[in-house]
């Protein structure tokens, strides 16, 4: 079969899987409180989250226009604590998405062992298309149409896929402005002038170092001279590659939105750093690029998704060739495909467990801003080392334990936490 036909046949098979996240999400949670030990009325619980917020954003565009943006806000479970995470601005965000990803946090926050719920919120729009002005705006007004819900002990945002501490900056003054008094806990991922933690935006990438670390452990590998292939050169995908690179390992191949860049001898990640855009964005500055698909399928010993969803499905997942893929990204390999990987052998570190540096790094910001006294990066970073490599070993020995995927083991480790606070509140 030509190259067309197989990619063809490929995005066939995509079809046919289910690429709904709340659906695939829904069925891992059954799985973990049923092997738990809990009963259905804790799956009824969890299966949703308690809280879906849709607002209508009106925004007056430099052209005078007005444009009305849909946004969300997701609070999944508040038994432990506040909900906490991200927002994302995307074209391609929705009601499922959003839902999906605040039940990943809560999961998150369990694996860390956070004093927080999983929280998430989205709007509908394209920054890469948007003036600065019309990026304020909306972010202003999204904050204006949450307000009620959100605060620094009820839910608190922080950054994600095309948002950045500038509209974190912006958001934490609108929310002061609205409650008359300074609020720096409202939100984490600020610059480091209004409260930002030190340490917080390379904090993902540090959290999925310290994964890939541990699992190469486990499988023998020396990170020193491993191959390694990034998916996503935004925050999280970027500083990973500099950090791989510092390390000794080959980084051999990157990508954006737009395609790849591949270099079997390795790339000049410090180059590529220089020229990419404040959205990630590099490889439109070259020529010779390989598409997203054949990215993943490239060989390595690590592949590193660390940009959007579905990347990983039944039709490609048979042709990744890396022995260890570290989840950067959230939800970028299938149920299927986390299947496939595993009977293949590879050691797949799902998303909850490899991309939580950023919220914990997030909550010891909240931390220091409740506190009014603000830590060194090399306290952040070792607090943040100390967190992540016994989360890692708590799902590894799970899985071993229960014989069971690292996915699977992940969500028993993250969903026990919200239901035994579930339990205690008299919730189930
Ligand atoms: N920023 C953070 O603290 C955290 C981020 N994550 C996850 O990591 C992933 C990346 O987030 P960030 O680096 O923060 O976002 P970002 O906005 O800084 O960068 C996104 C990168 O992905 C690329 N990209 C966008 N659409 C793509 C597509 N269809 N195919 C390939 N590449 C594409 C962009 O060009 C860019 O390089 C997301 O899944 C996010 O939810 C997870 C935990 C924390
Ligand atoms: O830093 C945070 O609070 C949340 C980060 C986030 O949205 C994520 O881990 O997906």
């Amino acid at each position: 079969m030509g190259a067309a036909g197989v990619a063809g046949k490929q995005a066939e098979q995509k079809m046919e899987e289910s690429l709904n996240l709340l659906t695939s999400t829904q069925i891992v949670i059954k799985e973990a409180l049923g092997k738990l030990g809990y009963s259905d009325e804790m799956y009824e619980l969890l299966k949703e989250p308690l809280r879906m917020l849709t607002v209508r954003i009106p925004v007056r565009m430099d052209d005078g226009a007005i444009r009305i943006f849909t946004g969300y806000r997701s609070q999944h479970n508040d038994a432990v604590g506040p909900t906490k995470g991200g927002v994302r601005f995307h074209p391609e965000v929705n009601e499922d998405e959003v839902k999906a990803l605040s039940m990943w946090m809560s999961l998150k926050c369990g694996i860390v062992d956070l004093p927080y719920g999983g929280g998430k919120g989205g709007i509908i729009c394209d920054p890469r298309t948007m003036s600065m002005g019309e990026l304020e705006r909306l972010s202003r007004g999204y904050v204006r149409a949450i307000s009620q819900i959100v605060g620094p002990t009820k839910d608190i945002p922080a950054p994600d896929v095309y948002t950045n501490s500038q509209i974190m900056a912006w958001m934490m003054d609108e929310y002061s402005r609205l409650r008359e008094y300074d609020s720096p806990g409202f939100i984490t991922g600020k610059p480091l002038v209004l409260g930002g933690s030190q340490g917080r935006e390379k904090a993902t990438a540090q959290g999925v170092v310290i994964c890939i670390e541990e699992a190469a452990k486990k499988r023998g590998i020396s990170i020193k001279g491993a191959s390694v292939v990034v998916q996503g050169f935004g925050n999280a995908g970027s500083f990973l590659a500099k950090f791989m690179h510092d390390a000794g390992a080959k980084v051999v191949a990157i990508s954006d939105a737009y395609g790849a860049l591949y270099d079997p001898d390795g790339l000049d990640i410090d180059y590529l750093l220089d020229r990419r855009d404040s959205f990630g964005t590099v490889t439109t500055l070259f020529d010779s690029t390989l598409t997203n698909e054949e990215l993943l399928e490239l060989e390595c010993d690590i592949l590193v998704p660390a940009a959007v969803s579905n990347q990983i499905t039944a039709a490609n997942a048979h042709n990744i060739k890396a022995s260890i893929v570290v989840e950067a990204a959230n939800g970028p390999t299938t149920l299927e495909a986390t299947k496939i990987l595993s009977d293949r052998g590879i050691l797949l570190v799902p998303d909850v467990l490899a991309s939580s540096g950023g919220v914990t790094v997030s909550y010891f910001e909240w931390v220091q801003n409740n506190q009014g006294y603000y830590w060194t990066e090399e306290e952040v970073t070792e607090k943040l080392r100390k967190v992540l490599v016994q989360a890692f070993e708590n799902v590894y020995q799970t899985a071993h334990q229960r014989n069971v995927n690292m996915r699977l083991a992940a969500y028993m480790v993250g969903a026990r936490k919200m239901s035994e606070a579930s339990r205690f509140r008299g919730w189930v």
